[in-house]
């Protein structure tokens, strides 16, 4: 593993969080976040050509692999991460040993609140994290836990205790994160718009997972964190945090698990090309027609008590109801079933327990 450990500032690591960063481009946007990151450790995932040398800027600790890494680390099951696809990112969620993950692109910078504070996202999702869903009655004054508001007239005593919150789903000023038709038909179209609020996501309910601006808790759900088998040699492509927002969802919903969305904030300087985007998308845009009735219908047995097993029932699932779409779905599956061999070699149960439904 191509593995240099640099920090300068012998600044004392944030023991429970990994900072993923998938990239093709370049890592000079950490120079800004700088305040916010210096103390956590980064798993970079490099995709692309791995003989280009990416600049990682100093006095950051951090891992970096290339898909040389990859393909020794993971052998033959290296073929379920994506290449050339910023899907890639879930193989250093993979290898992390870290009980949350915060992932980020390149083309993220810090983001400002309205009184012009520079908002820090590490806390607000950990914040997020580590405070109680709602998924079982929705609170209108949005997220009840926050300082200052709490449970409206009319919430049921017996839910307030809420739910363990798996998933932190954090948004972004600028440009929003619109697919390709959308980003060509408005594409001056900037989000101005802070919207001071966490939402839990109904359980039932889907939503479109962006991977920009995520945080998730690896114990309860790092296995459906797959983002899927994208880019070069696939059909399709930019569709990876929705394929893991989907599945991950369902996963949530069966073992009790809550997911959040809104606040924090990043500032999104999209480096990436509409016209490129929508010819790697365009299956997509169909197939999501499929795939969201195929995941708002299944339902996952009692015996799939922990992430891994009801990923692995997701597979099969797949395989059954997916191939009909498209034949690229029988290889999906298969690759869903490699990464959790993966994920369970790298990360094989701590004294034979795996986490389980409450
Ligand atoms: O082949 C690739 C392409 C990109 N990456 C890295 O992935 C991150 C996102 O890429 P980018 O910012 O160019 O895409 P966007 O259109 O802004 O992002 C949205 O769609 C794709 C992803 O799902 C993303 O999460 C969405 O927000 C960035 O770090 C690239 O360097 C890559 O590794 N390989
Ligand atoms: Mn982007």
């Amino acid at each position: 593993m191509n593995q240099l450990f640099s920090s300068i500032e012998a600044a004392p690591l944030k023991e429970d969080v990994d900072i993923v960063i998938p990239t093709i481009r370049s890592l000079d946007f950490l120079e800004q976040w700088r305040p916010f990151l210096k103390h956590y450790h980064l798993i970079i995932v490099q995709d692309g050509d791995p003989s280009i040398n990416i600049r990682v800027p100093e006095g950051y600790d951090y891992e970096l692999y290339n898909r040389n890494d990859i393909n020794r680390i993971l052998g033959p099951r290296a073929n379920c991460i994506s290449y050339k696809d910023g899907g890639c990112r879930c193989f250093g969620f993979m290898v992390s040993k870290k009980k949350y993950i915060y992932t980020i692109d390149d083309d993220c910078f810090v983001a400002k609140d309205p009184s012009g504070k520079e908002i820090n996202v590490i806390a607000q999702h950990i914040k997020n994290l580590e405070t109680p869903s709602t998924p079982h009655y929705f609170n209108t004054l949005y997220d009840p836990f926050r300082d200052g508001t709490d449970f409206v007239r009319g919430y049921p005593f017996s839910l307030r205790e809420g739910v363990t919150t798996a998933i932190s789903h954090g948004l972004w000023l600028n440009i929003p994160d619109y697919d390709a038709p959308t980003q060509l038909v408005k594409p001056r179209e900037r989000n101005i718009r802070y919207v001071d609020a966490v939402m839990t996501i109904p359980k039932g309910v889907l939503y479109p997972m962006c991977g920009m601006n995520l945080a998730f808790n690896r114990e309860l759900i790092g296995p459906a964190m797959y983002f899927g088998l994208m880019g070069e040699g696939q059909p399709i492509s930019r569709y990876d945090d929705m394929w893991a927002g989907w599945a991950a969802k369902v996963v949530c919903d069966h073992l009790g698990f809550g997911v959040k969305t809104g606040l924090p904030y990043v500032w999104h300087s999209k480096a990436s090309n509409p016209f490129v985007n929508l010819k790697k998308e365009h299956k997509g845009l169909h197939w999501q027609e499929e795939m969201v009735p195929f995941f708002q219908n299944l339902r996952l047995s009692k015996e799939s008590d922990t992430a891994a097993k009801c990923y692995m029932e997701l597979s099969k699932m797949t395989k059954e109801k997916l191939t009909e779409v498209d034949p690229y779905f029988e290889n999906l599956a298969d690759a869903m079933v490699a990464w959790i061999e993966a994920w369970e070699e790298l990360n094989p149960p701590v004294d034979g327990k795996d986490v389980k439904a409450k």
